[in-house]
């Protein structure tokens, strides 16, 4: 069923391109996510995605107690197709025009295969963008920031397994040395964890050299004996086979929809393993984003929101080993409550990010 308040799928009349809008829910307030502009087999499969990401922005800032909805565009790329400068202008602005068809009830900012550049572009034409590069009034890279959230989430476990915050000697395997992955790598190494990392592009073997960290294939990499596994790269890695190979006590990462299907997250439970979900292990990028830039907060204030992820990890691992609850289940009943406690019209205009 589904249970999205809105989805557009346009054939981009510049690009000839599917482009995907997908708005979860506006209950909490105008919705925004990211624009991913990836490979698919079939466009299908990039609906399908926009659906499930969506969704997880809902939650997403459902549990960071933010006045924002879940939304999410993809364009699905086929495979094998390389965009030139000028086919990529036309693309974003082929998305700019479906943003701008939702009057506000959408905005969207970088995910995965696009940047701030990107979101340059897109302001040519719709006001309702985020993260564009400073110069241009917007908050620029979200990535450092998702980066930090992450640190946070993993502090909160790291004093739940160990009674310290500090990260320092711990090992930890980082799966993905994109922008969040390399980022949060250098965080960790700079606190003095051991590193393991992987990345299916073999030139990223270099920031493993800077870091002095180990090089495994992706392959092998998911069931390293490591303390924590760090998910950084794209979605489903967490399959049921994959979970009984883990050899990890935790799972915390910036990757979205790391989990193939849901009930991943009560086998990940039944081996004793921490799961913190990915939409709050992923949020310090949209809460320094969004609270910035939309609901007009100070650097400092909206730092302080990313750091605040490390409590509100707190809070749902103590929540869930009280209720005898997955900490999966315990962030799901918490956005409810959010949602439930609510009740704004669908469709809300978006403030202007301007
Ligand atoms: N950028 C943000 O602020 C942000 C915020 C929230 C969530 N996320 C999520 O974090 C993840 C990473 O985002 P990013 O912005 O760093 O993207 P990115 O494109 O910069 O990096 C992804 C990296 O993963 C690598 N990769 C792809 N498949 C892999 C595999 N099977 N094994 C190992 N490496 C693989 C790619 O080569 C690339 O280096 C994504 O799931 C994204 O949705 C990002
Ligand atoms: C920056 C933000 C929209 C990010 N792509 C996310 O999934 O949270």
């Amino acid at each position: 069923m589904l249970d999205h308040e809105k989805v557009a799928i346009h054939t981009g009349r510049r690009s000839r391109l599917p482009v995907i809008v997908a708005v979860h829910s506006t209950a909490l307030g105008p919705a925004a996510g990211g624009l991913r502009l990836w490979h698919y087999p079939d466009w299908r499969d990039g609906l399908t995605d926009a659906l499930r990401l969506s969704a997880a922005m809902t939650s997403k800032f459902a549990v960071a107690g933010l006045p924002s909805g879940g939304g999410k565009a993809v364009v699905a790329l086929p495979e094998g197709l390389e965009l030139d400068a000028e086919r990529r202008r036309d693309v974003l602005h082929d998305v700019a025009d479906a943003i701008a068809s939702f009057g506000g009830a959408y905005a969207t900012g970088p995910d995965v295969g696009t940047g701030p550049d990107d979101m340059a572009v897109i302001g040519e034409i719709t006001s309702h963008v985020f993260c564009r590069p400073a110069h241009l009034g917007g908050s620029g890279d979200s990535s450092p920031h998702t980066a930090q959230g992450t640190l946070a989430a993993l502090r909160a476990v790291s004093r739940r397994l160990y009674g310290t915050a500090s990260l320092a000697g711990r090992s930890l395997a980082v799966v993905g040395l994109g922008r969040v992955g390399a980022g949060l790598a250098r965080l960790l190494a700079a606190e003095g964890a051991a590193l393991t990392v992987t990345d299916v592009d073999p030139d990223k073997r270099s920031t493993a050299d800077e870091l002095d960290a180990v090089w495994r294939s992706p392959d092998e990499i998911l069931a390293a004996n490591v303390d924590i596994l760090v998910p950084a790269a794209l979605g489903s890695v967490l399959t049921r086979q994959i979970v009984a190979e883990l050899r990890c006590r935790a799972v915390v990462g910036p990757a979205n929809n790391q989990l193939a299907t849901l009930d991943v997250a009560d086998l990940l439970h039944h081996r004793d393993i921490i799961w913190v979900p990915d939409h709050v292990a992923s949020s310090g990028g949209v809460i320094n984003a969004i609270s910035t830039e939309l609901h007009h907060v100070s650097a400092d204030e909206a730092h302080a929101r990313v750091r605040a992820i490390e409590d509100t990890v707190d809070d749902l691992l103590d929540t869930a080993q009280r209720c005898g609850q997955t900490p999966a289940q315990a962030a799901s009943e918490l956005a409810m409550r959010r949602l439930r406690a609510v009740s704004a019209p669908v469709g809300t205009p978006a403030p202007s990010s301007r």
